[in-house]
């Protein structure tokens, strides 16, 4: 394909199977968007980190050849002041299968629609994929932070996150409440005009297919469990429809039988005869839950929203959102990403902890199957931590801990890989 203001290095494509398995050359291109605000200095950290585990676990056998891309305000200085996500870098994660991305900013209430969300939706990026596990001596306001492991799948193409909203007094809000109101007998909108409205889609096919994905996780990981979170008593339709796909599909498809009369369920893994128990929480009980019996919760497949909030809840209990890594996951496109924002107010300081954009990295070198370079980036990080070299988030929660930058984190991981 050829792109205009991409410049595609020297290297291979990496290239999806029927199976959905991949062919993964030495020299793989690999696009990034560095991404705004903090993006300028975690991003160009991760690319370091990476670049040395390969380095060291393949002993120059292998090497990315990173390609940027461009979305966000950056997009807007490489193409035009409207350009926000560009065409071609749609194209050039379609083309290349595998990539990764810093945080783009979203203006709330106005303005654009966010980036983030946009890439998802265009790629079918169905899945939202975020690990949430504590590293030894990570500060946290729990009791036993090791408690924590938990999986999140989140739904990542539906629910509220579409954007199909209008705003309070234009004409097209107005219309839907006239076609509530006369045509649907609704008469519980309680201020009908001035009213914003907003529309919630949540459907069989994508229900199952994000928690056939999260089933699938949990036989090939060896877990114990997997919990639908959902609001399903006020959101019968939704969020209880969730919940009620979520159990049909274990049963249809993974043979999963009732426990004790159900409705919570368990079937066999067929990799080693364990039992995976498949159960259901209502949201708000799981926010309370995650905080006080964190140990019986293990992947957990959810709704867009719930799974934004409780992923940002669990990272706070193992470290923070600075150190909490992602996923968005097609059927063939796979897009790593730092699960914070852009936090403008540290752009540019060199003072935030690139953790999370270089977890998500460790995710993605494991999606490629180099396993080795993976394990290193976590000996990296685990030595960092241990020897109580960290960032600011960290440092002010430690007792003697040694203050470092973004960048030198970045290099305190690497001599401890
Ligand atoms: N996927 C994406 O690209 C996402 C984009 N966004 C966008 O980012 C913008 C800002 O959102 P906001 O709600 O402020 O959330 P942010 O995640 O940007 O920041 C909130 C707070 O989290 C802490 N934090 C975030 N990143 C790090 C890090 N790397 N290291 C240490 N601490 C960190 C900081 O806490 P403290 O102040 O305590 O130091 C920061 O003030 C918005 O436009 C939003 O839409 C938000 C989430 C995801
Ligand atoms: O798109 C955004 O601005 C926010 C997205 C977000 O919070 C998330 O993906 O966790
Ligand atoms: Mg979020």
């Amino acid at each position: 394909m050829a792109y205009k203001k991409i410049t595609v290095p020297e290297g291979s494509k990496i290239t999806v199977n029927d199976d959905y398995s991949l062919n993964v050359p030495d020299h793989p291109i690999i696009p990034y968007i560095e991404g705004d605000g903090i993006g300028v200095d975690v991003s160009p950290v991760m690319l370091e980190v990476v670049d040395a585990a390969v380095s060291k676990a393949y002993a120059g056998t292998r090497k990315i050849a990173w390609m940027e891309v461009y979305a966000g305000e950056k997009a807007t200085a490489v193409y035009d002041q409207d350009t926000w996500l560009p065409e071609e870098t749609m194209n050039a994660f379609k083309e290349f299968a595998v990539g990764i991305k810093g945080p783009l900013t979203t203006p709330v209430g106005g303005g654009i629609r966010s980036l983030n969300v946009a890439l998802r939706q265009e790629l079918d990026l169905y899945v939202c994929q975020r690990p949430v596990r504590w590293f030894t001596g990570v500060p946290s306001p729990v009791k036993h932070p090791g408690d924590v492991d938990m999986v999140i799948y989140r739904e990542n193409s539906e629910d509220i996150y579409a954007g199909i909203e209008w705003q309070a007094g234009s004409p097209e809000a107005d219309k839907v409440i006239r076609f509530l109101k006369e045509e649907m007998g609704v008469t519980k909108i309680r201020f009908d005009t001035q009213c914003g409205i907003g529309i919630k889609p949540v459907s069989e096919a994508g229900t199952k297919r994000l928690v056939r994905r999260a089933l699938q996780y949990a036989i090939d990981n060896d877990r114990e469990s997997l919990t639908l979170v959902h609001k399903g008593n006020i959101m019968k339709f939704t969020e209880g429809a969730f919940k009620d796909w979520g159990y049909e599909v274990a049963k249809d498809e993974f043979g999963a039988q009732p426990l004790n009369g159900g409705p919570w369920m368990s079937f066999v893994n067929p990799n080693n005869g364990k039992q995976i128990v498949v159960k259901d929480v209502i949201a708000d009980a799981m926010l309370q839950q995650i905080l006080l019996r964190p140990a019986e919760y293990d992947v957990v497949a959810t709704l867009n929203l719930n799974g934004d909030y409780i992923s940002d809840a669990l990272a706070a209990e193992v470290g923070g959102i600075g150190i909490a890594p992602g996923a968005n996951l097609s059927d063939k496109v796979a897009i790593f990403e730092a699960t914070h924002g852009t936090a403008p107010k540290y752009a540019g300081k060199d003072k935030v902890n690139p953790g999370s954009i270089i977890l998500s990295a460790e995710m993605m070198l494991r999606h490629m199957g180099w396993l080795e370079a993976a394990d290193l980036i976590i000996k990296g990080v685990e030595g960092a931590i241990a020897a109580k070299t960290v960032t600011y988030d960290f440092e002010r929660l430690m007792e003697g801990a040694q203050l470092l930058s973004c960048s030198a984190f970045g290099k305190a991981i690497v001599k401890h890989m």
